[in-house]
């Protein structure tokens, strides 16, 4: 497969294939079924449901989730359905007799509230089987539905945007109230599918069997079929002369044409009209007639052809051009053809044998050439690593800073020794380039006028040359990363000797990553917002099953199988922690700093970042940093690679929309653009980290700190307004979420570039007024509580006052019973008690007045006029005294010691 045409990867990775996974959804498709239930709601009040098409169940896992406890869900499908719990599946194609009788046995008397289609045919390992097509699956489906539709039931089918399209609504119109087409937000803008809801199904008691056969239905199919028809076929064509550009059906899609698999046999490519054509639409080309495996012997028939005709979908423009020849070499064998002009064709021989030696010339001297420039690249390498070593060494015993480095290589006797070549790339590959094209073009001056498949031979000359380029600058770009992680560990070295203020920088950003909260992390059993907060499929499965429902399924391994993805998605993160994504980035960054560097080839993004980070950063060891001579020649390069990524990008996009999608036809998951069925993998393990998959117990580390201390951050605050103002639900916030960092891979980066991400890559929070206000106060109230031990020491005493009260009371009732003493006695005498127990519930400390002896109580002897109670004498003299004794006495301690 071509590199535009990969489909596989971070590309497909989208959103919902995260949440799916994230929430134990077997399939990505099962959003599709939340987005259009939460748009019609149609589940919650559903006791029983058919799906139809179910498999791997990702619908009946929603159904399961949504529908009330002890309902009867039933799921169909060509493959098997691993079990659900709850749920009863069979393997049965849907549009024989056989599956009405399953269900029925399945259902007895009930009838269905919902059914469910998401069919599309020829996907999974099942698509042999199948002849149908998507049109005629949903008629069979509704053919279904009306017999075990409720009235007033709900059904739900996959429509591919068609030629039939509207027949099939005017079918639904006729047997339901209202119907509706819409397409879920999860369901990829570049898939033909729609999806339409029939509701308040009429149940008439005679149905036409017209409307549910595809002989009336689709009756009127042959004029616009021959229209879209001649579409795809310029695409076909088109394909087939410029395979590397995939083409979007804008026309809408061909019945069939989603198909993902092709077959036709050798017979209608050699003898049919429309080779071109041909070889545009479909798959394979197979040899299963004798007289089509007569040709397979033939002579003209090559393995090469024969490996060619097997996946005509990975063919360029010279491998179609050959099975063309082959076509007409064999039409000339088998006498469908005449050969023309026997004897020009003779001098034409010769002439070919001329060029071919011409070719092999010019094949040799390129190799020789390569050999040549790759031995004098080794010996330049060589030259330039020692030289690299001496400057680290250099360096490393603090013989040059950074910036002498820049001085050095400015250097003319250093630039003799090649620093040029292995800093300024573009300018190294430019030259290769330049001198290759001047070979190219003197061999090329008897060359230019001659056919397409010159060209070709000398494209795939230029590839070969290409990749011992990109070997060649793949290894520099080695050799100058692994020569930079040396060079910044020196320079972080020196700066720490050095710079007393850096070590107090670095340990401080550590301690702020360390103590930084994200609280914006909503508790497990926080409100149903959409479809990403419900903590997925299993999180209420595993509800359910506490509730003590019962399963109607019968096979008891299912248990196991589901308790595997329980596992799986408690390992996962709550889909909210994609909201707190972006803060973990940094954390991840900070913690990824101290791996060790490894040579990586992802040289583009990594100077892109850099360059951005230049830009952005205030300090300015960093842009001495990057303003040495090493840095300079990479915007060139990392521009034309942008450009080249940016190419890629576009191919990749392109290949998505493209309804003859190579991608898209190899392999049934690898669908996208036409059935929008994605299996998600359970096993998580062999991603890629990302740069938001930090480690996973931070969450449940921050849920424990919101528990226990609340929301402690204007950003977490911020979002919890917006949340609870309705000003963004959850699912934009999720959408905040994912950004184009998300799915960067933090492998193969050097520390000093993870290092320079951790100090520039900080996401922009808005944060409120309102949040920062709240938080302030909050903090201006926990600092109006006193401490715990305050708070402890005053209710001890509040509790000593209380007891010395009651003693006094208790004192005072036993003066009270005295009858020896008068009634006034008894008064003086119980105010006097009532007294001393206040005072000693106040503390049991008298009040000692100072009396500072200056003015008119300055060298008085005794006590002082108008001061009553206990009282001190003190005076400034005795206050100087006593601060020099206790002074004296700390310092003969300190002695001492
Ligand atoms: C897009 S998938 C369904 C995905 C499913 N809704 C889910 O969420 O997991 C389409 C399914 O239709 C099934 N299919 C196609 N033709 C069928 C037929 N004639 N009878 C039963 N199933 C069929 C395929 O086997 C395939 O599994």
């Amino acid at each position: 497969m071509a590199k535009g045409q990969k489909k596989t990867g971070k590309g497909r990775l989208d959103k919902y294939y995260k949440l799916a996974k994230e929430q134990g959804y077997r399939a990505r498709s099962a959003f599709k079924l939340i987005q259009l239930n939460k748009k019609y709601s149609f589940l919650e009040s559903a006791r029983c449901c058919i799906d139809l098409c179910a498999a791997p169940g990702g619908w009946l896992q929603v159904a399961s989730k949504y529908m009330p406890a002890n309902s009867i869900i039933v799921g169909v499908d060509l493959v098997p359905i691993k079990p659900i719990p709850r749920v009863a599946t069979f393997a049965c194609d849907i549009t024989t007799p056989n599956c009405r009788n399953l269900i029925r046995g399945e259902l007895k008397d009930w009838k269905a509230d919902v059914v469910l289609h998401d069919g599309a045919p020829n996907v999974g390992t099942a698509w042999v089987q199948d002849a149908y097509s998507q049109v005629e699956l949903v008629l069979m489906s509704l053919k279904l539905a009306v017999e075990f539709l409720v009235k007033g039931g709900t059904f739900v089918t996959k429509v591919f945007r068609s030629a039939d399209y509207n027949n099939l609504l005017w079918v639904f119109n006729q047997l339901f109230g209202k119907v509706e087409a819409t397409k879920p937000p999860s369901s990829r803008n570049v898939s033909a599918e729609i999806f339409v809801v029939c509701r308040d199904f009429i149940a008439p008691k005679h149905i036409d069997p017209k409307f549910l056969d595809p002989r009336y239905v689709f009756k009127e199919l042959t004029a616009g079929d021959s229209i879209d028809k001649g579409s795809s076929l310029n695409n076909a064509h088109a394909n087939i002369f410029q395979p590397d550009k995939k083409r979007r059906a804008r026309d809408g899609y061909n019945e069939g044409d989603y198909t993902l698999f092709k077959k036709v046999g050798a017979e209608a490519f050699v003898e049919g009209d429309d080779p071109v054509g041909l070889l545009g639409t479909v798959n394979q080309i197979a040899f299963e007639t004798e007289k089509e495996k007569e040709w397979l012997a033939s002579e003209v028939t090559s393995e090469d052809v024969k490996a060619n005709f097997r996946d005509l979908k990975v063919l360029g423009k010279g491998d179609f051009k050959a099975l063309l020849k082959w076509r007409t070499a064999l039409r000339e064998e088998i006498g469908l053809d005449v050969k023309s002009k026997p004897t020009e064709e003779l001098t034409e021989t010769v002439e070919i044998t001329e060029e071919v030696d011409e070719e092999q010339q010019i094949q040799e001297e390129l190799e020789r050439l390569n050999a040549e420039a790759s031995a004098r690249n080794k010996r330049e390498r060589r030259r330039q690593n020692e030289q690299k070593t001496r400057t680290i060494q250099r360096m490393q015993l603090q013989m040059t800073a950074p910036l002498d480095i820049g001085l050095e290589q400015d250097d003319p006797t250093l630039r003799l020794g090649g620093q040029d070549d292995i800093f300024d790339l573009g300018m190294a590959d430019k030259e290769m380039k330049r001198r290759r094209k001047e070979k190219f073009l003197t061999a090329d001056d008897t060359l230019s006028d001659d056919s397409d498949s010159d060209a070709e031979d000398s494209g795939s000359d230029d590839e070969a040359m290409d990749i011992d380029a990109d070997e060649e600058r793949q290894r520099k770009v080695d050799a100058m990363e692994a020569e930079m992680d040396g060079m910044y560990d020196a320079y972080r070295e020196r700066m720490a000797e050095r710079d007393a203020k850096f070590k107090v920088k670095e340990a401080r950003q550590k301690n702020k990553l360390r103590e930084e909260e994200w609280t914006g992390i909503k508790s497990d059993n926080s409100d149903e917002d959409d479809e990403s907060d419900e903590g997925g499929w299993d999180v209420t499965q595993s509800a359910k099953a506490r509730a003590g429902e019962e399963s109607s399924d019968s096979d008891s391994d299912g248990g196991s199988d589901e308790e595997e993805i329980d596992r799986d998605d408690a390992d996962h993160p709550n889909a909210q922690s994609a909201i707190a994504g972006t803060k973990r980035k940094r954390v991840g960054n900070q913690e990824r700093s101290g791996s060790k560097p490894v040579a990586s080839n992802k040289l583009p993004r990594l100077m892109t970042s850099l360059e951005r980070s230049e830009s952005k950063s205030g300090s300015k060891a960093a842009q001495l940093w990057f303003s040495q001579n090493i840095f300079e020649g990479i915007d060139d390069e990392v521009e034309d690679e942008e450009e080249g990524s940016a190419d890629e990008w576009e191919n990749e996009s392109d290949l998505g929309d493209s309804a003859t999608g190579q991608a898209e036809q190899d392999t049934a998951a690898d669908d996208d653009s036409d059935i929008d069925y994605e299996v998600v993998p359970a096993d998580a393990d062999e991603d890629v980290e990302m740069w938001d998959e930090a480690d996973e117990n931070i969450d449940d580390l921050k849920r424990a700190h919101i528990k226990k201390y609340g929301l402690v951050t204007a950003e977490a605050m911020t979002l919890a307004q917006q949340l609870v103002n309705r000003q963004k639900t959850k699912t934009e916030m999720i959408n905040d979420g994912f950004n184009r960092y998300s799915l960067n891979s933090k492998e193969n980066l050097p520390s000093w570039f993870l290092d320079d991400e951790a100090k520039n890559y900080k996401p922009n929070i808005p944060i409120t007024k309102e949040a920062v206000a709240a938080i302030r106060a909050k903090q201006r109230m926990l600092d109006a509580r006193p401490i715990k031990k305050i708070a402890e020491a005053k209710a001890r005493k509040k509790f000593k006052a209380a007891q010395q009260y009651e003693k006094a009371m208790k004192k005072a009732e036993g003066v009270n019973s005295n009858t020896d003493i008068s009634e006034r006695d008894k008064a003086a005498q119980i105010e006097k008690l009532m007294r001393k127990g206040v005072a000693k519930g106040k503390g049991g400390k008298r009040e000692v007045k100072l009396v500072v002896a200056k003015g008119a109580h300055k060298g008085v002897k005794g006590r002082p006029k108008g001061v009553k109670g206990r009282y001190t004498m003190v005076d400034s003299r005795m206050k100087k005294e006593l601060r020099a004794k206790k002074k004296k006495e700390k310092e003969t301690k300190k002695k001492r010691r």
